[in-house]
């Protein structure tokens, strides 16, 4: 509905008045139906329509824009804005008309029929939109050194302002040239207004503008009404299905008001980027919620396009490596945001420069409202980062020899440089495993052989099994225990994993149902000595090895599901017969190649490593086919609890979450 504009006379009778509040608030009131300022807004207003330059700092959704819509009706004139993009541009501008305020933006294939307003007698636009590459060209120049001689320009703002500073995160080079301003039309003020602007912004801003003492307005950068939440990626089944749940459930996407959530799927490069983008909601300050998702790939991803980008930007070496040491710094602290437990609203504010009491949060953050969960995402999100960690850098134990240096065999447990190789609560509670762990952390630091420390995996083992068959074993209700289903999802999740290897690699000729079997059953055969945790993180770290490992390897890996050989078998001995002619029964059937047997006779060579004395005693490790029968006549009587997963279990509280 088209308003007649209220005539600036009504408001008040003669110059002076016309920057006082209640002439003001009653601009307000008519054009906007707002009943007051927010803070900082009428100071602003106040300053410019006296004359002076203004910085203004004001949170995202704060209102910056009607520090330069009310002087534009305030007094004749035109007041001048410049800002970055021509979407925000336009959805202002038809916001404006709409309330029936003569606002245009102009930009290079704008209409005549501006140009011609502006160039009359008695221009009748109130607030010209341009963007800062415009101002660049010395026509427009030209036409607004005209404006100002016939004296119709009031005011000049700049908004987002920190595009003007390369330390801000939204560098514009076209804002440089926004300096020319002051030096061509001295006399006009500016008002520059930004939501992100760390001092060192706010100084470069204020330096590049060339504001003559300008007025600085700094309101806090807390959102109140916004809801920040971090769910990590890595704990999640499927990060995406989780995304467009959420989405589903919370309506559509620019510049609205009424923005309920903003997602953020990957990691922003900084806070200041994070914190204008997540403020896109709620601007009406009614509830809303941010949202990001966490990955530890993410973050490693960007760090090295940040570490990277300097050097290709076409800077000295000096100043490349303080860019990149800047934008790393940033990032820094949006790392901190993810992987700290604190509070989100804390860190963000402090990122400003803004110290705030904890309390201020009012469990408006995950942090806040569910700290022992997210404590146990974090934990949880160590400890599979730590595992994924060992096993990109761990071989397996049975694999092709060719994985040895210098002669010494990689395995799943041990090397890993110096560190020890699991912390104690990988290892189930049996003190003798645990015992086994210590002392090998201490055999580490004398570099004994493997051949010495599978001796201690084995007599950890051979106590392992021995408790487990004692009475005090039988009635303890194992914290560890693995559920079937539980089992049955994991063998689902290598299934789906092998299928995208069949589609990534196109010739795999395994048997997918039985390998996946037989993964999982590798993952659980470690479980059974090293915990639960360690049984998660061997799941997650074979799916991921499947996705990025080849063909052979994952031929070879599969094809190791061959029965072991006897026991009996003399120390170092190696069989005289012939390798036995049947593959592995997960291969699909195919001519046997040299490349097989060799490898079989290198698998054999390893694992008759092990002296028949401790491995007589042990239970052989079920052949795959004793593994299936042995399963089938495994009935419910298994007292395993039905462990609920830490995905179930997050899902369940992720579901409590999300009514709450
Ligand atoms: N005094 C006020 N009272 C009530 N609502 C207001 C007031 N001033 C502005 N608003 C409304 O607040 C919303 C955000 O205002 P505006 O777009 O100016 O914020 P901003 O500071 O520019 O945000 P951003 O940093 O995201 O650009 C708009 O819908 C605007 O109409
Ligand atoms: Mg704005």
């Amino acid at each position: 509905m088209k308003k007649s504009p209220l005539p600036v006379q009504n408001i008040c009778s003669n110059e002076k008045k016309i920057t006082g509040k209640e002439a003001l608030v009653k601009l307000l009131r008519w054009h906007f139906g707002y009943s007051d300022f927010r803070a900082k807004q009428l100071e602003a207003i106040q300053a410019v329509l006296s004359g002076r330059d203004c910085f203004c700092l004001m949170p995202t959704g704060g209102g910056k824009s009607m520090c330069y819509q009310i002087p534009a009706l305030a007094k004749p004139g035109i007041v001048l804005v410049v800002s970055p993009l021509i979407a925000l541009m336009e959805n202002q501008v038809m916001a404006l008309k709409e309330k029936g305020i003569a606002a245009e933006f102009l930009s290079s294939t704008q209409t005549s029929q501006i140009h011609e307003d502006l160039d009359s007698g008695k221009p009748s636009v109130r607030l010209l939109y341009v963007t800062p590459e415009l101002i660049a060209t010395a026509g427009f120049m030209s036409k607004l050194t005209k404006i100002h001689a016939r004296g119709f320009l009031n005011l000049i703002a700049i908004d987002e302002a920190h595009c003007i500073s390369s330390w801000g995160h939204d560098f514009r080079p076209s804002y440089r040239k926004l300096s020319t301003l002051k030096n061509r039309l001295p006399d006009i003020p500016t008002l520059a207004l930004t939501a992100t602007a760390s001092p060192e912004v706010q100084r470069d801003v204020i330096e590049s503008l060339c504001l003559q003492d300008p007025l600085i307005l700094k309101s806090s950068f807390n959102r109140p009404n916004i809801y920040y939440e971090v769910r990590y990626k890595d704990l999640l089944d499927d990060a995406y299905a989780d995304l467009s749940s959420v989405l589903k459930s919370s309506g559509d996407g620019i510049d609205r008001k009424d923005v309920r959530m903003v997602c953020h799927f990957n990691i922003p490069k900084s806070m200041e980027a994070f914190y204008q983008e997540s403020g896109r909601a709620g601007r009406d300050q009614l509830p809303c919620k941010s949202l990001l998702y966490y990955g530890v790939d993410d973050r490693k991803r960007m760090e090295f396009i940040l570490r990277t980008a300097g050097s290709k930007k076409s800077q000295t070496s000096s100043s490349q490596d303080e860019s990149s040491k800047k934008s790393l710094s940033d990032f820094s602290q949006m790392v901190e945001y993810c992987e700290g437990s604190g509070c989100r609203r804390k860190k963000i504010l402090e990122s400003f420069g803004e110290q705030v009491p904890a309390s201020l949060c009012k469990k408006s953050c995950d942090a806040c409202k569910h700290p022992n969960i997210v404590a146990k995402y974090l934990e949880e999100l160590t400890t599979t980062c730590a595992a994924r960690q060992r096993n990109s850098f761990s071989r397996i134990f049975i694999s092709s020899s060719t994985n040895s240096i210098d002669g010494e065999q990689f395995s799943e447990f041990w090397n890993h440089g110096d560190e020890a190789s699991a912390s104690e609560e990988d290892i189930s509670d049996s003190d003798d495993a645990t015992e086994a762990v210590k002392s090998l952390a201490r055999s580490k630091s004398i570099k004994s052989g493997v051949n010495e420390r599978i001796d201690i995996l084995q007599r950890a083992e051979e106590n392992y099994y021995q408790n487990k068959n004692s009475k005090k074993q039988a009635n303890k209700l194992d914290k560890n225990a693995i559920s079937e289903t539980l089992r049955e999802s994991t063998k689902q999740r290598l299934l789906n994993a092998l299928k995208q290897a069949q589609e990534r690699l196109g010739n795999l000729s395994i048997k997918f149902e039985e390998s996946a079997s037989f993964l999982e059953n590798e993952c659980f055969k470690k479980y059974g000595k090293s915990g639960k945790t360690f049984y998660f993180s061997q799941v997650a770290s074979t799916v991921r090895w499947i996705s990025t490992t080849n063909a052979t390897e994952l031929t070879n890996r599969i094809s190791s599901s061959t029965p072991p050989p006897p026991p009996s078998l003399p120390e170092n001995s190696v069989p005289k017969e012939e390798p036995p002619k049947t593959l592995s029964p997960l291969l699909e059937k195919k001519p046997i190649t040299t490349a097989d047997l060799e490898l079989h006779s290198s698998i054999r060579s390893e694992t008759t490593s092990i002296s028949p004395s401790q491995s007589a005693k042990l239970p052989g490790i079920p052949s795959f086919s004793e593994f299936v029968n042995r399963k089938k006549g495994r009935d419910d009587n298994s007292h395993a609890s039905l462990a609920r997963s830490p995905k179930t279990l997050k899902n369940s509280t992720e579901k409590k979450l999300r009514l709450e």
